[in-house]
């Protein structure tokens, strides 16, 4: 599959297209995959303002190490294996929120992260996965010590994205920046979740470039371990509130490019963003559910469910596929190669079989 070819299949309308190209998909696998986690939200301030998102507010607030614990234990007790850190791009760039981690002891808000993330390790059966947008090689560096794997969405390769209301007015959407990140998540070896985020205004062009990108940056490196084909969710407030998501159709066959582009890495689609269409989806090659929570709810998509656990299993096994429960590490990546040793020791600690 060239450049040419994806960019002809995605705008082509032909419906043997879509058959020829849906059987080229070939699977071994038995199964799905799905991680069971928290959501923390530790700041909802955010030095950027996506178009698409209702996350970000203005208020400048960050949550305290009580009200992080609490969820942190309950989500403990209702077996989940994953807290996922997602909050606003470089939060202490607000004077109020700096103020605030200062009375609280810390620095700066990685410094709070850090110690939050290692009190996870220490206290609970949780593993960490850190999604807050930009950070530096050695911010990377001191928060591999304490998460099992880490994201940022590229979103898309556009540079032009950046002058239309998608990300005129995020900093931290500059593809430049997005891409240097993934690469030195890649230098040191950090296990990494990236993706894209359909409907934001990109041409079928951009989508195909963007997984080739992605698809290069992993071959020089071998750290992605999976990619979310994430579906825009119009929402009343947000300033791209009127856009068109993405059809059915166009979710289908950029999947299915994916799959034949992205090879050995994983294809995550959120269940609760495609909780019609998210079975057919595995038709095309869909490899994971991405994180579940039986405690929090998706704040970047507060109005969509999570489906239960119990509806996933349906939705794979009437596929003849098992649902499988993972880490926010992947199997393949579970090993002090990828791993810091505190990381490492708590997964052995935990009683975690890996089989293939
Ligand atoms: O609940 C969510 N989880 C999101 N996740 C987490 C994901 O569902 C899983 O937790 C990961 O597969 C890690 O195991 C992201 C992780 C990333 O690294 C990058 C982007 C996302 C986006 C979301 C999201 O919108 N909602
Ligand atoms: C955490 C990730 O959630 C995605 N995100 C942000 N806003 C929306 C929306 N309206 N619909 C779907 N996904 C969204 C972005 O891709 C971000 O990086
Ligand atoms: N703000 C970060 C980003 O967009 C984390 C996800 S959105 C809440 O990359
Ligand atoms: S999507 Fe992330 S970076 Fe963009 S405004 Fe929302 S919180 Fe900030």
């Amino acid at each position: 599959m060239d450049r040419e070819e994806a960019i002809k299949f995605l705008k082509s309308k032909s419906r043997e297209e879509i058959i020829k190209y849906l059987n080229l998909i070939k699977e071994e696998k038995s199964y799905v995959t799905y991680s069971k986690n928290v959501f923390i939200p530790l700041s909802k301030w955010c030095r950027n303002r996506c178009g698409y998102c209702i996350f970000r507010e203005e208020k400048a607030k960050i949550m305290k190490p009580n009200e992080v614990k609490e969820i942190l234990i309950k989500g403990d007790k209702l077996g989940c294996r994953e807290a996922l850190f997602t909050f606003g791009e470089k939060v202490d760039e607000n004077k109020e929120i700096k103020e605030e981690l200062k009375k609280m002891g810390f620095s700066n808000i990685l410094e709070y992260l850090y110690y939050l993330e290692d009190w996870t390790l220490e206290n609970t059966n949780l593993l960490p996965h850190t999604n807050c947008g930009i950070l530096s090689y050695e911010e990377l560096k001191l928060l591999k010590e304490v998460n099992a794997s880490m994201g940022l969405m590229l979103e898309n390769i556009s540079e032009r994205l950046m002058n239309t209301v998608a990300h005129k007015y995020s900093p931290g959407k500059e593809p430049r920046l997005r891409i240097e990140m993934i690469e030195n998540a890649g230098r040191l070896k950090i296990p990494f979740t990236t993706g894209l985020l359909i409907g934001i205004g990109e041409t079928e062009e951009e989508i195909v470039d963007s997984l080739f990108k992605i698809k290069e940056i992993h071959d020089k490196y071998g750290h992605i371990q999976e990619v979310i084909i994430q579906n825009f969710r119009a929402k009343k407030g947000i300033p791209m509130e009127n856009f068109r998501e993405p059809s059915p159709l166009k979710m289908l066959k950029v999947i299915i490019l994916a799959k034949l582009i992205l090879k050995d890495i994983s294809i995550q689609i959120p269940p609760n963003l495609n909780k019609e269409t998210g079975q057919l989806f595995l038709l095309a090659g869909v490899d994971d559910w991405g994180g579940i929570s039986p405690l929090t709810k998706d704040y970047v998509n507060p109005e969509a469910e999570w489906p239960e656990e119990e509806e996933l299993r349906r939705w794979s096994e009437e596929l003849g596929l098992k649902l499988k429960l993972r880490l926010p590490v992947y199997d393949k990546y579970i090993s002090r190669e990828w791993l810091s040793e505190k990381v490492y020791n708590k997964i052995k600690a935990l009683g975690w079989k890996i089989e293939d």
